[in-house]
């Protein structure tokens, strides 16, 4: 009786397994990736790197185009047997994610290894800034080389326990790391985000920071305070930074943003009543803050950086590209005014 029903579980197990989408299985194989440490080594040998040089991606151009390259495991030892200990660097790679075929992706970070220059003539490509890098690169490649670069960023600024002061060791896939001495685990940090467009039904607000490209507006952005809802932070930074009390929020989308190190934005709508024109702005963060018309947003979603510049020096107003997701939010509004119209 026994061996019958364990036939029909695994028979069952298996018509389960069939069934699941390629999206479930390879999420799975990746959760299994960050469990089995033994797997994950294996998996190693016969996984895709991507490189990166003092957390700078390495892009290739091809025409007009840039490219993420892929290197094989056979490629990186080639590439590591100019340096020392290349087992060792190979260890250091980071899990970002695997093909639908389940050939996993890793990162890794050889500025210790080797000189940017030795790597990018060897490789014919070169070491980009991750500012200039995601705005270049195919559409689909940009959430990949942020989310690398973040979780790279944080294995190399979390080499010690903060309780006893001892070097901690990173897991196979790097999502986590852990202090011997203390049995603390430590797990890769994300700092929420609010970003708000601010609406009075007919006019959205938007700010420029000092530090900003000059012409540069976005929607009103800050941190969120420990114990603090989504919600909650959306009123105290458009009431911190704006002086206008939020009547209403609709939360629409999410975003990872590798800048200043890990945050996941959390892009809303919030509409202030209409009789609240008056900004007070905070001038400690913000340089300008103000309302934009329908026809203002429309003209300034079309212009560049460089076409914003204007002969007397100054610069008319443009808004992040469509990577950002202040971008999305703006547009977002352009749609449902239209429609209101
Ligand atoms: N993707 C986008 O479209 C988009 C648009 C706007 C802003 N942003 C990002 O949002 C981030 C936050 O916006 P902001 O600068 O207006 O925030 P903010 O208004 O909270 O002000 C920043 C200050 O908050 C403090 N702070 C609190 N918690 C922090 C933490 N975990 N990390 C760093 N500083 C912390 C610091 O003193 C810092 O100077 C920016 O760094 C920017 O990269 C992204
Ligand atoms: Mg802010």
């Amino acid at each position: 009786m026994a061996a019958v029903y364990q036939a029909l579980h695994r028979r069952a197990s298996s018509l389960l397994c069939r069934l699941h989408s390629t999206y479930v299985r390879k999420m799975r194989y990746l959760n299994k990736l960050k469990e089995d440490d033994s797997l994950c080594r294996q998996a190693q040998t016969s996984g895709t790197f991507y490189l990166f040089h003092n957390l700078s991606p390495f892009l290739q151009k091809a025409g007009k185009k840039y490219l993420v390259p892929q290197l094989s495991a056979a490629e990186m030892r080639r590439i590591l047997e100019k340096s020392p200990e290349a087992e060792q660097w190979m260890e250091e790679s980071v899990l970002v994610g695997c093909s639908d075929e389940h050939i996993p992706h890793f990162a890794l970070d050889l500025a210790g290894a080797l000189e940017k220059s030795v790597i990018e003539s060897e490789l014919q490509g070169s070491f980009t800034d991750l500012r200039k890098a995601l705005f270049v690169v195919d559409g689909k490649d940009s959430p990949l080389l942020a989310s690398a670069q973040s979780l790279l960023r944080w294995h190399d600024s979390h080499q010690y326990c903060s309780k006893t002061g001892q070097p901690t060791q990173k897991n196979p896939a790097g999502s986590k790391r852990v202090c011997q001495a203390s049995g603390i685990t430590y797990y890769p940090q994300v700092s929420p985000v609010v970003i708000t467009l601010v609406s009075n039904g007919s006019r959205c607000l938007l700010a420029r920071q000092p530090s900003f490209p000059p012409g540069m507006f976005t929607a009103l952005s800050g941190f969120c305070d420990l114990g603090e809802t989504v919600e909650e932070a959306v009123r105290r930074e458009v009431a911190e930074e704006v002086g206008l009390e939020v009547e209403s929020l609709r939360y629409s989308a999410s975003q990872h943003w590798p800048f200043p190190s890990g945050s996941l934005m959390l892009g809303c709508h919030a509409l202030v009543g209409a009789q609240q024109a008056e900004i007070s702005m905070d001038s400690l963060e913000l340089e300008e803050a103000r309302w934009f018309g329908l026809e203002e947003i429309v003209e300034g979603l079309k212009r560049e950086p460089r076409s914003s510049k204007q002969d007397d020096g100054s610069s008319l107003p443009w808004f992040p590209p469509k990577q950002a997701i202040a971008h999305q939010l703006i547009r977002e509004w352009v749609r449902q005014q239209s429609a209101q119209a």
